[in-house]
């Protein structure tokens, strides 16, 4: 692999811990990769290297990369992980310390959000506020020592948060669960508190790698100083222009602060972006210099001819078609861009809809990119929760979930009966066996619950994908399937997300590998079922580490990008959105438009004051 000269002295150093200042495009995967294979090269052993990576999708990418580069085995990068995935390794290993029984569980997003609601309908709480209070709780994990953040944000409305982590925190233990969050959380507390377990892990680790360092949240950093055995092996590589997770947690200070950190770090920076062609990439560097507290790097770009313009519209719709009709020409005329090299992204969401609208009416292929997660669909999630329940009997909701699907006569009203026979710390599995046992229910009801409990156990040795396939035989799944689908499109659609379900489970042999992989997996958003080879409509966010030839950054608009929320809050989240503009222009390589309209959900709207900062740099 052909490494520039930055790059090549970033990977040759050894001796104290490093921090790569890397911009926009300057191949900072790259450089990650080929320093993990020079420490093979050096003698250090794949299996000792922990590589930290921001998503699971990542980790693939690069073990993929490393397996071409040196030959070795999958197997052997067995720590190319992200810190979850990392942290729940370590944590299965030792959980009997913190309290666990073997197999442990992790909540899935689905059983989060129902533990969420559950405890709002205890508490009187309305459930619209459930989002809210569960990205409370997490962003007080993440900052380290929950009780402490709730010292300082008690809550909101009349909602004490200290109250309502000790509720959920008391139901993840009675299932003998971990949330997300408490993955980092509890293999925290397991390596600060217990010297045995921290030499183990510091000896086993040679070297440790870190990807997108500046989005590190504070128990992210607290592990990595656990892990890091005397040697100080530490590499991480970053560029803080471009974190834009401060929002849930991300902390850019400890990028900020490696050098206070460890005096002897040697840093490095990759200024050259191999991605944007100059106009792009100096547009982008006027407008992150707008922000203070930044390590300074001067990027550039020796590619030159790139298109940077700024445009007006009246309404989204206006805005939306022009962008259908430019998008349309670059593919049709002279430039010829594949639809998948094209993109258009935006701060929120919700500003998708216009262009889905025009590009189905202009027939140009595109792709809802971070659109629902596969694992989040209403099929995907009964098949799971029925293996769930099945290998962790404790797992109360995903029982809850699968008791009535398909309907079998047992609604809400038994499932509070059996609720109620619930003993002191039992299942809601465990009480419907009892009521089996004991023929507490009409013959019906009896002889339903005694089938459900039937393929629980049937299906509880077998390979995930065999027990997938039991499940849907037994349950009748597909005609259920059929009932809960207004049209054949959608019927098809969801019918091919259950072969695509069993498909994914024949690459794990048991059912533990494949439910913990099924609960890591959350950041990767599924592409939607929608033409690959389209245009990309994706936020900022699902944007980061991507690359088009042509972007287009619509609605750029007070109130809308800068956000209103980041408006209000002040200068540290203005600098945020500010990062993420930078992202956004940095995902162009040749074609960059900005745009923005006058009016906007009925209401005037003014232009993002990004767009008078980057029409300075223009000018
Ligand atoms: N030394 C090099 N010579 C030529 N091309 C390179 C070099 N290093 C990286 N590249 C190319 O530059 C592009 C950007 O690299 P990469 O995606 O790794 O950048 P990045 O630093 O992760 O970018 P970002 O942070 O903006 O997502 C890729 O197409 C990559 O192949």
């Amino acid at each position: 692999m052909q490494l520039s000269q930055p790059q090549q002295d970033a990977v040759d150093h050894t001796g104290s811990p490093a921090l790569v200042v890397a911009g926009a495009g300057s191949g900072k995967t790259r450089t990650l990769t080929a320093k993990f294979s020079h420490l093979i090269a050096t003698g250090h052993a794949p299996e000792r290297i922990l590589a930290i990576t921001f998503t699971n999708k990542a980790a693939q990418e690069m073990k993929t990369r490393l397996m071409e580069m040196t030959g070795l085995h999958q197997i052997r990068f067995e720590w190319v992980r992200t810190y979850h995935s990392a942290c729940l390794m370590i944590l299965k290993q030792h959980c009997r310390i913190m309290g666990y029984t073997p197999p442990l569980q992790v909540f899935t997003v689905y059983q989060q959000d129902k533990l969420i609601k559950e405890l709002c309908v205890k508490n009187n709480i309305d459930k619209k506020y459930a989002r809210r209070i569960l990205s409370s709780i997490s962003r007080a994990k993440n900052d380290g020592d929950p009780a402490k953040y709730f010292d300082r944000k008690p809550g909101f409305f009349n909602i004490r948060m200290a109250d309502i982590l000790a509720q959920f925190e008391e139901r993840l233990a009675e299932m003998n669960c971990v949330d997300f969050d408490n993955i980092l959380l509890k293999t925290r507390d397991l390596l600060r508190d217990n010297e045995d377990v921290r030499n183990f892990y510091r000896n086993l680790f040679s070297y440790i790698l870190v990807d997108e360092y500046q989005d590190t949240n504070n128990l992210q950093e607290e592990l990595t100083s656990l892990l890091l055995g005397e040697h100080r092996n530490l590499f991480c590589v970053g560029d803080d222009w471009q974190a834009v997770y401060g929002f849930r947690g991300s902390n850019v200070n400890h990028f900020l602060r490696f050098a206070q950190k460890y005096e002897d770090a040697k840093i490095f920076r990759l200024e050259e972006n191999y991605r944007s062609a100059d106009e792009i990439v100096q547009a982008a560097n006027d407008l992150i210099d707008h922000n203070p507290d930044k390590m300074e790097k001067r990027c550039f770009s020796q590619k030159k001819g790139g298109v940077l313009e700024i445009y007006e519209f009246m309404s989204d719709a206006h805005e939306a078609e022009w962008a259908a009709k430019r998008i349309f020409n670059l593919h049709k005329q002279g430039q010829g861009v594949p639809f998948n090299r094209m993109a258009v992204v935006y701060r929120t969401k919700f500003c998708s809809l216009p262009f889905e609208k025009i590009f189905r009416k202009f027939r140009i292929p595109y792709r809802l990119m971070g659109a629902q997660g596969f694992f989040e669909r209403m099929e995907v999630l009964d098949i799971n929760s029925y293996l769930s329940a099945s290998y962790f009997p404790n797992d109360d909701l995903s029982f809850e979930r699968i008791i009535n699907t398909p309907k079998r006569g047992i609604g809400p009203a038994m499932i509070k009966k059996i609720a109620g026979l619930r003993a002191q710390g039992g299942s809601l599995q465990g009480a419907a066996r009892i009521m089996v046992r004991d023929r507490l229910v009409t013959k019906k009801v009896h002889e339903n619950m005694s089938e459900v409990l039937d393929i629980l156990d049937t299906i509880h040795d077998m390979a995930p994908a065999m027990a997938m396939e039991t499940v849907i035989d037994r349950t009748g799944y597909i005609d259920f399937l059929k009932t809960k689908t207004k049209t054949d499109g959608e019927f098809v659609s969801k019918k091919e997300n259950i072969e695509q379900l069993i498909h994914t489970a024949r690459t794990k042999d048991t059912m533990l590998e494949y439910l913990e992989e099924a609960a890591l997996i959350r950041e990767d958003k599924d592409e939607d079922d929608q033409d690959e080879n389209g245009v990309g409509l994706l936020t900022i966010h699902s944007a980061k580490g991507l690359e088009f030839d042509v972007v287009f950054i619509v609605g750029c608009e007070e109130g809308l990008f800068p956000h209103w929320r980041s408006i209000d809050e002040g200068d540290a989240a203005l600098s945020e959105e500010r990062r993420l503009m930078y992202v956004a222009m940095t995902r162009a390589e040749r074609f960059l438009y900005l745009s923005h309209v006058n009016y906007r959900k009925g209401d005037f709207a003014t232009p993002s004051r990004f767009i008078d900062q980057v029409r300075e740099c223009l000018a």
